[in-house]
């Protein structure tokens, strides 16, 4: 099964607080998302792998490490994802996006895919899905299961609150992903919103409601 860690850092767990609060406006939510996914990655990127390289110092030659392979992805879940992107990217400069487009049908709470747009040789990268809510998991798997489609092999998903519902269900459909979260919440409501949450992440990151 793959593993479940919550990132509660002091700062994250600060930062958190703050946008869940409803009278955080757009632009401070847009702000702390991108300063909390940043933190989150800096934490769950810990393992990725080094390699030795010969290079000279202004004072002579040494070996030292740098970020082994091909550099990694970052994928988005349309749209609320695209929120954190800015703070990974500040984090891992060099990585590249791929976007995943997704809605849920508001009755069904089914996952609908849109878009898809990844870089060449993703089953070269460490592929990292990025998504502010882990609700009932639907999209989350679905964005998984594209992924493994075209070939994908390293993939972990960083969502900043995350229901149990979802963990669950991701564990049980991709017991090889890792999951990472800001915070697991009490419990998913019957309208599939994350109890307490922080509302719809997609909504107060565009000023859409
Ligand atoms: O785990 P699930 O039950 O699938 O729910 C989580 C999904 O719901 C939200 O997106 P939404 O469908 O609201 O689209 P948006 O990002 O365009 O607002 C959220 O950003 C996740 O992608
Ligand atoms: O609480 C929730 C659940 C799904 N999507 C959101 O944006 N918020
Ligand atoms: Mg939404």
């Amino acid at each position: 099964m793959g593993k479940f860690t919550v990132l509660n850092h002091p700062l994250i767990q600060h930062k958190l607080t703050i946008i869940r609060r409803k009278d955080t406006s757009t632009n401070e939510f847009r702000q702390i998302v991108g300063e909390i996914a940043g933190l989150m990655v800096y934490e769950m990127t810990r393992d990725l792998p080094l390699e030795n390289v010969e290079i000279e110092t202004p004072i002579g030659k040494t070996t030292q490490k740098q970020l082994a392979g091909k550099k990694p992805v970052i994928v988005p879940i349309l749209r609320a994802g695209l929120g954190m992107v800015d703070g990974v990217l500040q984090m891992i400069p060099s990585a590249r996006v791929g976007h995943i487009g997704m809605y849920r049908d508001e009755e069904t709470l089914k996952p609908h895919e849109y878009f898809f747009k990844m870089p060449p040789d993703i089953e070269e990268r460490e592929c990292i899905i990025v998504d502010p809510m882990l609700a009932t998991g639907g999209s989350a798997n679905m964005a998984i299961e594209a992924l493994k489609k075209r070939g994908a092999k390293n993939i972990r998903l960083a969502v900043l609150v995350a229901a149990p519902e979802g963990v669950r269900k991701v564990q049980e459909e991709n017991p090889d992903v890792d999951i990472y979260a800001a915070a697991e919440d009490e419990k998913l409501m019957d309208n599939g919103y994350i109890y307490p949450g922080l509302g719809d992440a997609g909504d107060r990151l565009f000023g859409t409601k």
